[in-house]
């Protein structure tokens, strides 16, 4: 069936509603384009646009400057020997996982870990083994639970896994677990550390020699103020030949990338914030007080903050039995929260939930968090007195 021109009028330019709201979801705080990442886009957005520049390998673009940022900027914003482009901390994650260990292998997550990493792991057809987190109320992801775990597999199979991954932090409460610990514990059984940093890398200081990180992977477009996809992956010196391993047939590419990764408007976005994403992360101890007051303020109207406490990050997951108790009697019942927020121009809950929730405070900024915790107040105060 021929599409008619009725059908097409569903297409082309299509506003995006939340764009200007003040928005708390923590999937998009960090991914806010600056003016710089703005205008980029645009000049760069046509298909293949940086191509035009290409001698045959993507990242030793000279001009613009994308070996520059690939090959000194990013090893050295990370302390980390060897760095590349992905499309997303998952495909940084797959890249690992595929090179590092073989089909059937073993390999450690931490339970918190993103599903994209249990998905990465299963797309490298590896066998998961996981680290327990301590539960409610602060979910910790014990260091020495790898050892355990690690001990697990050599009795199981007589070898370590290939590899071990911590999310730093978590994506669910936000916790920054002891890497340092987690990475000699690994190490001491000899086996490399992956360090997720989709919600570090680009929004607070990492120095992944520090962690003990033999693999970091950062988001661009969760956490580098870039327009996805894009993520990156720093890789230490002595795996760099395995990870980024040439193409028998086409020596100029790598295999693990599929030759090229990002080839147009991203990578150019990400250059565009880079300058503002760096002086960001050294600002990282006001984003800690802005996510510590709003947690306070949030504890004055009996909505708990769950994970660590006090809290190192941005992100935190909350229970607001409150909220719950409203959407019982509320006319629009457990979707009253969301359209109570949208009404106030704040958006990043998801629609429907009112007992468990996750918000991110990161660069909100404390006028713009004073209003939104001044909103939960009156939202309360309204449907109390209702
Ligand atoms: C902890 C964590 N890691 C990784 C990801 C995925 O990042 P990407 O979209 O860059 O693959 C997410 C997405 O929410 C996440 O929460």
């Amino acid at each position: 069936m021929a599409l008619d021109d009725a059908a097409l009028k569903k297409f082309g330019f299509i506003p995006r509603e939340p764009k200007d709201a003040i928005n708390i979801d923590p999937l998009q705080t960090g991914g806010k384009l600056t003016e710089e990442a703005r205008r980029a886009l645009l000049e760069w957005g046509d298909g293949y646009s940086v191509c035009d520049f290409c001698g045959g390998v993507l990242d030793l673009i000279k001009k613009p400057p994308i070996e520059e940022l690939v090959h000194s900027a990013l090893p050295e914003f990370l302390n980390t020997d060897a760095v590349r482009l992905t499309h997303g901390a998952r495909e940084s994650k797959f890249a690992v996982m595929h090179s590092i260990a073989k089909e059937g292998d073993y390999m450690v997550l931490d339970k918190v870990a993103h599903y994209s990493s249990f998905v990465a792991a299963q797309r490298a057809r590896l066998n998961v083994v996981t680290v327990p987190h301590s539960e409610s109320p602060e979910y910790r992801t014990d260091a020495e639970g790898y050892a355990t775990v690690i001990e697990e597999v050599i009795n199981k199979t007589g070898r370590p896994p290939a590899l071990a991954q911590v999310t730093y932090p978590d994506g669910s409460y936000g916790n920054l677990a002891d890497v340092k610990r987690i990475s000699d514990i690994c190490h001491s059984y000899d086996v490399p550390l992956m360090v997720n940093g989709a919600y570090s890398v680009g929004r607070m200081p990492i120095d992944a020699k520090a962690l003990g990180a033999d693999f970091i992977v950062g988001s661009g477009h969760k956490s580098m103020a870039s327009s996805g996809p894009i993520g990156i992956l720093g890789v230490r010196e002595e795996y760099a030949d395995t990870v980024f391993a040439k193409s028998p047939t086409h020596p100029a590419k790598e295999v693990e990338l599929l030759g090229c990764t990002v080839r147009g408007a991203p990578v150019m976005t990400m250059i565009a914030s880079f300058p503002h994403v760096v002086q960001r992360t050294r600002n990282w101890d006001n984003e800690v007080a802005d996510a510590r007051w709003f947690s306070s303020r949030m504890a004055d109207l009996g909505i708990v903050q769950k994970g660590e406490r006090p809290h190192n990050h941005d992100l935190m997951f909350f229970e607001a039995p409150v909220f719950y108790e409203i959407s019982q009697k509320a006319k629009k019942g457990r979707y009253f929260l969301y359209r109570e927020l949208k009404e106030r121009n704040i958006h990043g809950i998801k629609s429907g939930l009112t007992k468990y929730f996750k918000l991110s405070t990161y660069q909100v900024g404390r006028d713009n968090l004073k209003y939104v915790a001044d909103s939960f107040e009156e939202i309360i105060e309204k449907h109390r007195t209702a």
